[in-house]
């Protein structure tokens, strides 16, 4: 079956087997909402069984009135028609203050319902791998917390009270319409064969429909984030114009899908109004015909109108609650997807600490593959001593960010062990390992918050003195100095933005606050200005001591402070050894490292 987890969203059509898998996934998931809530639920039940009985009383009640009341008074006895007035009164007035009632209950349940799916899904999301994220766009992400997330919310908001009272008026009605006047109960049973079968065709179309609704929805947002997050790179490349017929596009298929939906409306609310009205002319032609026979109190033949009148009353109202009710159940199932979703790289079950890691980094005949079409690391064997620096050159592709990500444990290999210290990756406690090992990105993230804040989330219980001592050791004290506000500067208000170099900076004063055994450096490729390379270089130095790194090293200055380089090719390692006696050498690093010379003269 292919659609587990995420797999298949974007489809809107699935086999049998598939729609059950779904259909139960979310199902269970909307168990689990509610379990905390069941004392509520129980309640709201009772609460809005009693409130939509008392309302459907009412046809009866004046049944009573005209047939019993009536002829009373005539005798001059007020008694019944007094009372069938007091019991209408008080049925409305009950009725009433428990429908206020229900609202609040149902709206707490919403409420935390809502809360609970929002965290779900955010803590979820951010605890599934690398690998999910890296193939799941955050467009897609985002679309799940907002615009699905929202359609449950309109449901639950409004939806689902137009749902469980129109379902149970319903019921109740036929009931009693079946109570009052069989062969009225005759008259509807037979409508509700026209009835079942528009609103399964309804239903069949409709749900095609809105699950491809929510597909070009997600599109539109993930285009927008997409095209957004990628601003500059639009802007540099003209993409203007493409992004402009690309979005049209998006934007035409999602007024199709509309329109298709608002045309299947257009048939099914007169189709159903149709089977309405005829369903109480016949109820009236038939109980008219029983009145004058005097088979059938009048009384009765009203209620037996009425009733019939209030059973299609509803329809509309879940007709058009359908609507949302869809989009919330396909936006439940696409959220279960996301929540179905496996972290690659588990926790470990028994998980091995190791208080104080020395840094002693191994690849065990490991073999490393993002999808099992293409390998991407062979074989590989390699042996890091602790406090070892190692410079990690090669053409692009080779292989080198996925080393890093691999000692990161941001993925596992498909074969063989990464070990720190000789205990397997997979087995080290998540804590122990993120403690021990830090990669620090090229793009060197900083996020929203003042310097002090981010520097600080190196190690989130640093003192402020410890946070300045760390920006002094990498040399980031003096320009962080300069802003306006120093270490309290917010880094994306106007004046607190810093530049490439200066990010890099706080990044490394971040790394060396975690003070980690071992530290994967991916270097930025853009070229710094010489100042700032020299800067970041000596900060290097400082960063690097008495651990153990991997450095990504795209500039060939940074291989000079390593202790080793290996060079990489097609996921192997080509040439391994000191940089002076790599430069020395035949090899591919001596070329490259000759080209490089020669650049500069
Ligand atoms: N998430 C991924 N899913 C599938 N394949 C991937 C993924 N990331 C990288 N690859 C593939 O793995 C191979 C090695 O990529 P990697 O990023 O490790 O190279 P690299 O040596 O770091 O290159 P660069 O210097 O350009 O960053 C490439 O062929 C790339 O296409």
């Amino acid at each position: 079956m292919s659609v587990v987890g995420v797999q298949g969203e974007e489809r809107h059509e699935y086999t049998k087997a598939e729609s059950r898998h779904i259909r139960r996934r979310s199902l269970r998931l909307l168990g689990s909402l509610l379990s905390p809530m069941r004392p509520t639920l129980a309640l709201t039940i009772v609460v809005v069984l009693i409130s939509t009985a008392g309302q459907v009383a009412g046809p009866a009640i004046i049944a009573y009135g005209i047939d019993r009341g009536l002829p009373a008074l005539l005798e001059q006895d007020w008694f019944p028609l007094a009372f069938a007035g007091g019991a209408y009164l008080l049925t409305g007035l009950v009725g009433g203050f428990l429908i206020a009632w229900y609202i609040r209950l149902s709206a707490r349940i919403s409420q935390a319902v809502l809360i609970d799916l929002r965290k779900r899904v955010f803590l979820h999301t951010q605890k599934l791998s690398l690998e999910f994220h890296e193939s799941y766009t955050s467009g897609r992400i985002i679309s799940r917390q907002t615009s699905d997330l929202d359609s449950i919310r309109e449901l639950l908001d409004s939806g689902v009270n137009a749902l469980v009272q129109g379902l149970l008026y319903m019921g109740m009605t036929a009931v009693m319409l079946v109570v009052m006047d069989p062969v009225s109960g005759l008259i509807l049973a037979v409508a509700l064969v026209p009835l079942f079968m528009l609103t399964r065709w309804f239903q069949v179309r409709s749900q095609v429909l809105f699950r491809r609704s929510r597909v070009v929805s997600a599109k539109l947002i993930v285009h927008f984030v997409e095209t957004m997050t990628g601003i500059r790179a639009v802007k540099a490349f003209r993409k203007e114009r493409r992004n402009e017929r690309d979005f049209a596009g998006v934007v035409e298929d999602y007024r199709d899908v509309n329109a298709k939906v608002v045309g299947l409306f257009g048939t099914y609310e007169p189709g159903l109004m149709l089977i309405g009205n005829t369903t109480i002319a016949a109820v009236l032609l038939f109980g008219a015909f029983r009145v004058v026979d005097e088979s059938l109190a009048i009384g009765a033949l009203l209620a037996a109108v009425l009733y019939t009148r209030r059973f299609f009353d509803p329809m509309e109202d879940l007709a058009m609650f359908y609507n949302s009710y869809q989009s919330a159940a396909s936006a439940l199932e696409k959220i279960s997807g996301v929540l179905e979703e496996e972290p690659s790289v588990p926790d470990p079950v028994k998980p091995v600490d190791l208080w104080k890691a020395e840094g002693h980094v191994r690849f065990d005949d490991v073999e490393f593959a993002y999808t099992p079409e293409r390998v991407i690391l062979p074989h590989f064997d390699l042996d890091i001593p602790a406090g070892q620096t190692i410079a990690l050159v090669g053409s692009t592709g080779a292989g080198k960010s996925t080393l890093a990500k691999l000692i990161s444990r941001f993925y596992d290999p498909s074969d063989g062990r990464v070990t720190l210290d000789g205990v397997d990756l997979r087995d080290l406690h998540p804590k122990d390992l993120r403690r021990a090992i830090v990669m620090v990105t090229q793009e060197a993230y900083l996020f929203s918050g003042t310097v002090a804040d981010n520097i600080a989330l190196g190690r989130p219980d640093a003192s402020f003195d410890e946070i300045v001592a760390a920006a002094k050791a990498v040399g980031a004290h003096a320009f962080i100095e300069s802003l306006p506000n120093g270490y309290d500067t917010d880094v994306n208000k106007r004046g607190g933005r810093v530049s490439a170099g200066q990010r890099q900076l706080i990044s490394f004063a971040r790394a060396f606050l975690a003070n980690p055994a071992v530290l994967i450096l991916d270097e930025a490729t853009s070229s710094l200005d010489i100042p700032s390379e020299r800067l970041v270089q000596e900060a290097l130095q400082t960063l690097l001591a008495d651990r153990t790194a991997v450095i990504i090293a795209h500039r060939l200055s940074t291989v000079a402070i390593a202790d080793r380089v290996l060079v990489m090719e097609h996921g192997r390692i080509v040439e391994d050894g000191a940089p002076a006696e790599l430069i020395g050498g035949t090899g591919r690093f001596a070329k490259l490292h000759a080209a490089w010379r020669d650049s500069l003269v």
